[in-house]
């Protein structure tokens, strides 16, 4: 799939954002389409992270602005933001994503809750993710239980359970092992072949490569390279 064909399915534009003195994005504009899968890598502190929490409304620039599926995020107020990324972006973040006081299967059914689907039906449809993940041996833990890859996982099979348009994800081979990161990997891959998700994968692990059909490489807050891998 080429970026040129569809309308973007996230168009940033300008996104300026510093951290006190310390400018961590410098006017970074970009478009994903629609089942693009596309990865996002630089050194240390480049604003890799700080670019994802932006595109998923988390983080507000200071400067510049973000329309996922048609909706500008910077118009929808802090509830409607929370609601519309529920039901829009998978997010796999780098740490705390995890509700501490739930177990993981009902980490996992809780944005299904939040949509008004039964309670049957979302731990169903959990517990379905969860062994996807090979992570049900979880199901009735709670995070501070859990290994950090285990986490991992659970968090990936959360950030799937609702079938976004867009999953963004920060190192979710971070804390895996080689076996765990390729499943993750491919899970994610594959889970936005077929529903034509795209994704956007923040990674400083080159297997990443190997999968992703655009690499965009950040450098002191900019983009300094954006092309096709095919
Ligand atoms: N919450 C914060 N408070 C202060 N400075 C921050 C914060 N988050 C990020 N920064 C700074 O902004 C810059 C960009 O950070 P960011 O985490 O986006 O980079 P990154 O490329 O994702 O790094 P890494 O690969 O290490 O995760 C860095 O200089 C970082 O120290």
């Amino acid at each position: 799939m080429t970026a040129t064909t569809a309308e973007p399915l996230v168009v940033a534009r300008g996104l300026t954002k510093s951290y006190g003195a310390t400018p961590a994005l410098r006017e970074i504009s970009l478009d994903v389409a629609p089942g693009e899968i596309l990865s996002i890598t630089g050194p240390s502190g480049s604003g890799k992270s700080t670019l994802l929490h932006c595109l998923a409304g988390l983080a507000t620039p200071d400067a510049g602005q973000v329309t996922v599926a048609g909706q500008r995020l910077d118009h929808l107020k802090a509830d409607d933001r929370t609601t519309f990324r529920r039901r829009t972006i998978g997010l796999v973040l780098q740490f705390g994503q995890l509700v501490p006081e739930l177990t993981a299967v009902e980490n996992v059914a809780l944005p299904l809750l939040l949509e008004g689907r039964s309670r049957a039906q979302a731990w169903q449809a959990a517990t379905d993710w969860l062994q996807r993940l090979k992570v049900e041996e979880c199901a009735a833990l709670r995070p501070a239980r859990m290994s950090g890859g285990q986490a991992q996982r659970v968090a990936i099979a959360r950030a799937l359970v609702t079938t976004p348009q867009l999953i963004l994800a920060d190192e979710p081979t971070g804390a895996l092992d080689t076996v765990a990161g390729d499943l993750a990997l491919e899970i994610l891959v594959g889970v936005a072949r077929v529903s034509g998700a795209a994704l956007v994968i923040v990674t400083h692990d080159n297997r990443v490569a190997g999968v992703a059909e655009r690499e965009v490489v950040v450098r002191d807050g900019r983009i300094e390279s954006d092309g096709s891998l095919a």
